[in-house]
């Protein structure tokens, strides 16, 4: 077996059989997956640290070899208790160091910690070895954490691993280490021509906000026994009671309940929290949860109230979209714009039109949504705020209309996407379209009786369609990240100590893995977790129309807002996606990027903004 420069380990807490990971570039090369009962594993090395190399006598191995960036597929992972259960996965550029045979043996390994950490472990090493602890698998169930391992002269090579499960007083983050299929390509079971009449082309007439009836804003709790423990779960009606949310209202550390902390050493959520709670339970909005201790005051200065009263947010789709539901929930009292298009929202806030703009960027089912991040990038707007919304799809249809009338559903692609599988079973054809409000109100404006879509339950209720089916996606745990953006200088304020996260891209010249190994370094170094990173390796520039054509990539194309002159959009082949913890003015956070300035090409911060991990549910 050769000798692995990228190991990342992955601890599968759920009871999901199988993990799908994909890559996209060309330097990872091969990836080996293996898996193993921690509880085995402790026995030996007291459960914090993860080699594969200890041998197939202690763990179920399976190696799989991909070129390109097709998913690496972990099949048949049998269902595991809680935090028993675990996968590793090294992506490595094979195999230009030979491992010598006993080079990762037991015998080599001695307890040391690494950045102050006691959990962290690593085989004595003559070379540098960098740690960086804690990511997560876009999916809360699963949470991961990457090792690096850097060769020496004579190729040997350590893994440094952490155990995610030790690392218990904070909450994993959610959204982190985006290793998912990220379908820039089309999808392949998105249909291309469609059997059916060409979908009428809506109007966009709406010039309102979300003013919806007060029991669509009042939803009931959801059943939190499928709800993973490590994240908070939060009703979007508790945040659109509560005044202040989301840290736009100082609010007092409110005492926990018993003094007790929940599974894995985070608060208890769901009710444990100070007053004002639905169902007679107490708020479990951004008091405590998820060992957030404090939150962060941030002052709005563009003439918002408090709950974003006086704003004007701009989203994609019509009224009823969950881009709508999630700027709702990040500012309650916000006034809605809908657009056309992700594009137009963004344009809206630029020229003025809009205060703000909200863009889903990830989910745990698909990973990075690669078009609106790559919004992102050619807009000179900052991220000011992050919210999770659990997303719930439901198939809804005219009144009147039964299932097995249904040819057609319409939805958003990621809508379409996350629900395939139900889909494939209904044997129906599916056609993308703007947003999920917007299938709803084409349903209904054109009283479509042969068509379904796919959209919130509260789409249902404001259209007056029936729902069909409940619960559509192909996986129970489906959570979508969106940023709200606002035109620099950003208009939150956040001190140096608080709970904040720091957004950039990071563009280099890629060709070898010494760029993310000294990005991780400069990070690892300084003992900032990352909470994602994406390696984006596309064509060059040159041959981009050609690669397109092939199934590459163009390259990424980012606004240079700092660029002499005047602001220049910039063509960038190998980028690095880049989330940590920290405000982006925290001396280490500022020392870390001045580090990666030294060797990017290009480095550009898109923001920096209270860490929320909570999970706004809209049921
Ligand atoms: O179409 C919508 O309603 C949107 O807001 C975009 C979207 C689609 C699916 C999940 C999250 C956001």
């Amino acid at each position: 077996m050769g000798h692995w420069d990228l190991a990342l380990a992955i601890t599968a807490t759920g009871p999901e059989k199988n993990a799908t990971i994909s890559i996209r570039g060309r330097e990872l090369l091969r990836a080996q997956a293996w898996h193993g009962s921690m509880a085995r594993h402790a026995s030996k090395s007291d459960g914090a640290f993860v080699h594969p190399r200890v041998g197939p006598t202690d763990f179920t191995t399976g190696v799989w070899s991909e070129r390109g960036h097709r998913p690496v597929t972990l099949q048949g992972v049998p269902p595991c208790d809680e935090r028993d259960q675990w996968y590793g996965l090294g992506f490595g550029a094979m195999p230009t160091v030979t491992h010598k045979p006993d080079a990762g043996g037991q015998g080599e390994r001695r307890k040391q910690p690494i950045n102050g950490s006691p959990y962290n472990y690593s085989r004595q090493s003559p070379h540098r070895t960098t740690t960086f602890p804690s990511c997560s698998l876009g999916c809360p169930a699963r949470q991961a954490l990457i090792s690096l391992d850097t060769p020496d002269a004579a190729g040997r090579g350590g893994y440094i691993s952490q155990d995610s499960r030790l690392k218990s007083l904070r909450p994993p983050p959610l959204f982190a280490c985006k290793l998912r299929p990220t379908h820039a390509e089309p999808r392949p079971d998105l249909p291309t021509q469609s059997p059916h009449p060409p979908l009428p082309r809506r109007s966009m007439a709406y010039t309102s906000s979300l003013h919806l009836p007060k029991h669509l804003l009042l939803p009931n709790p959801r059943r939190t026994s499928r709800r993973p423990s490590s994240v908070s779960f939060v009703p979007a009606a508790a945040a659109n009671t509560s005044g202040g949310v989301n840290g736009h209202a100082p609010e007092k550390p409110t005492p926990k309940p018993n003094g007790k902390k929940g599974v894995n050493g985070i608060n208890g959520v769901n009710g444990k929290k100070a007053a004002n709670g639905i169902n007679g339970k107490k708020k479990g909005v951004n008091g405590h949860v998820n060992g957030h201790a404090d939150r962060i005051h941030l002052s709005v200065s563009t003439g918002g109230g408090q709950d974003g009263s006086g704003l004007r947010v701009a989203f994609q789709g019509a009224p009823g979209a969950y881009s709508e539901f999630a700027a709702k929930t990040a500012l309650p009292g916000c006034d809605t714009v809908p657009c056309r298009a992700f594009a137009d929202a963004l344009a809206a806030v630029e020229r003025g039109g809009a205060d703000r703009a909200i863009l889903p960027v990830e989910s745990t089912m698909e990973g990075t949504a690669l078009r609106n991040y790559d919004l992102l990038l050619r807009h000179d707007l900052v991220v000011v705020q992050e919210i999770n919304l659990f997303v719930h799809y439901c198939l809804l249809a005219m009144p009147g209309v039964r299932a097995a009338e249904v040819r057609r559903v319409i939805s958003h692609p990621m809508a379409l996407a996350h629900c395939g599988r139900a889909l494939a079973r209904l044997g129906v054809d599916r056609e993308p379209v703007e947003d999920t409000a917007g299938a709803v109100e084409m349903l209904r404006s054109n009283r479509m009786l042969d068509t379904a879509a796919i959209a919130s339950p509260r789409a249902a209720d404001l259209y007056g369609l029936d729902v069909l089916a409940h619960g559509l996606q192909d996986e129970s745990w489906n959570v979508t990240r969106f940023l709200l953006l606002s035109r620099p200088p950003s208009p939150v304020a956040l001190p140096v100590d608080s709970d904040a996260k720091t957004s950039m891209v990071v563009a280099h010249r890629g060709g070898s893995m010494m760029v993310l190994l000294k990005v991780l370094s400069a990070f690892s170094s300084r003992n900032i977790n990352l909470t994602k990173l994406e390696v984006i390796n596309n064509e060059d520039g040159a041959s981009a129309a050609a690669a397109a054509g092939a199934g590459g990539h163009p390259p990424v194309m980012i606004l240079d807002t700092k660029a002499r002159g005047a602001p220049t959009l910039r063509a960038f082949p190998h980028v690095l996606y880049v989330d940590c913890e920290g405000a982006s003015h925290d001396p280490r956070v500022r020392e870390a990027i001045q580090e990666i300035e030294k060797f990017a090409v290009f480095v550009r911060v898109l923001g920096c903004y209270a860490a929320d991990s909570t999970v706004y549910d809209l049921q």
